[in-house]
């Protein structure tokens, strides 16, 4: 039976670090569904679309194909770069992810990936909209600003020229966005148990969460976690 791992949570709270690490030492696949929302927000943000204009955003969709293979993200066949990887692309993914089409467009495409295998996936509704029958599921937070300290010293350490303050801004406006859109909000599952990382360090969490996937999952435990 296939073990589903689902980790939601907020902008920066860890889940890309620590559900890589996981599906590594689990030998299991991993997906990082906000990188999907950074690839489709990205494009149609430099299509000129608006976010609120379903017709168009539906009509551009129609011509677009994100694919996943091996760990890697494709667009229309091209691998996806670190492009996505700006506070920028961050915000676009949380306007447009806030449409309906594109919603419908991405969590089709995330259920088919998930559906096939044992999986690690992580994003703002995983737990539940993606994965709603998965095994274990983390709702993984962490303080404003202690997330935007994290954001901070990744961006500098990649020679980016950063603002603590400004990535708390958008940190804080990111939240807002995903907790209090329409649909499919960034939301605790019911069944999902918190995590706070703020205090915890990435060995901490993966660790926690290792116990607790060893209580729900029948993996092969004995061969793949330290
Ligand atoms: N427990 C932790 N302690 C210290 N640093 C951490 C911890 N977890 C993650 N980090 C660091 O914080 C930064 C952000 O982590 P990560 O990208 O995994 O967060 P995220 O929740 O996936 O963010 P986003 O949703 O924006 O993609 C990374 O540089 C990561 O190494
Ligand atoms: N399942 C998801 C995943 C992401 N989003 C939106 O994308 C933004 C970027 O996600 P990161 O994990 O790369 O920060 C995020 O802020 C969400 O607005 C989503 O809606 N659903």
């Amino acid at each position: 039976m296939h073990c589903k791992i689902a980790i939601d949570g907020p902008a920066g709270s860890g889940k890309t670090t620590v559900a890589k690490e996981i599906a590594k030492r689990l030998g299991i696949d991993y997906l990082d569904t906000g990188a999907m929302y950074r690839i489709v927000g990205l494009y149609l943000h430099n299509c000129g679309v608006s976010p609120d204009s379903t017709e168009e955003i539906e009509k551009t969709l129609s011509t677009v194909s994100i694919e996943y293979k091996d760990g890697k993200y494709y667009l229309n066949g091209k691998q996806v770069g670190d492009e996505i990887r700006t506070a920028e692309a961050g915000i676009y993914a949380s306007r447009y992810g806030a449409n309906p089409v594109v919603r419908k467009f991405l969590t089709k495409i995330q259920k088919e990936i998930c559906a096939t295998r044992s999986i690690v996936a992580e994003g703002r509704d995983i737990g539940t909209v993606v994965m709603p029958d998965a095994q274990v599921k983390i709702f993984l937070i962490a303080s404003p600003e202690v997330r935007a300290k994290r954001r901070y010293e990744e961006l500098k350490s990649k020679g980016l020229e950063v603002s603590y303050d400004e990535l708390l801004k958008q940190i804080i406006e990111r939240d807002k966005l995903d907790s209090s859109r329409e649909i499919a909000p960034l939301v605790k599952a019911e069944d999902a148990i918190e995590i706070d990382s703020s205090n915890l360090s990435v060995e901490d969490v993966v660790q926690k969460i290792l116990e607790i996937i060893k209580e729900r999952c029948s993996l092969n435990f004995q061969k793949t976690v330290r």
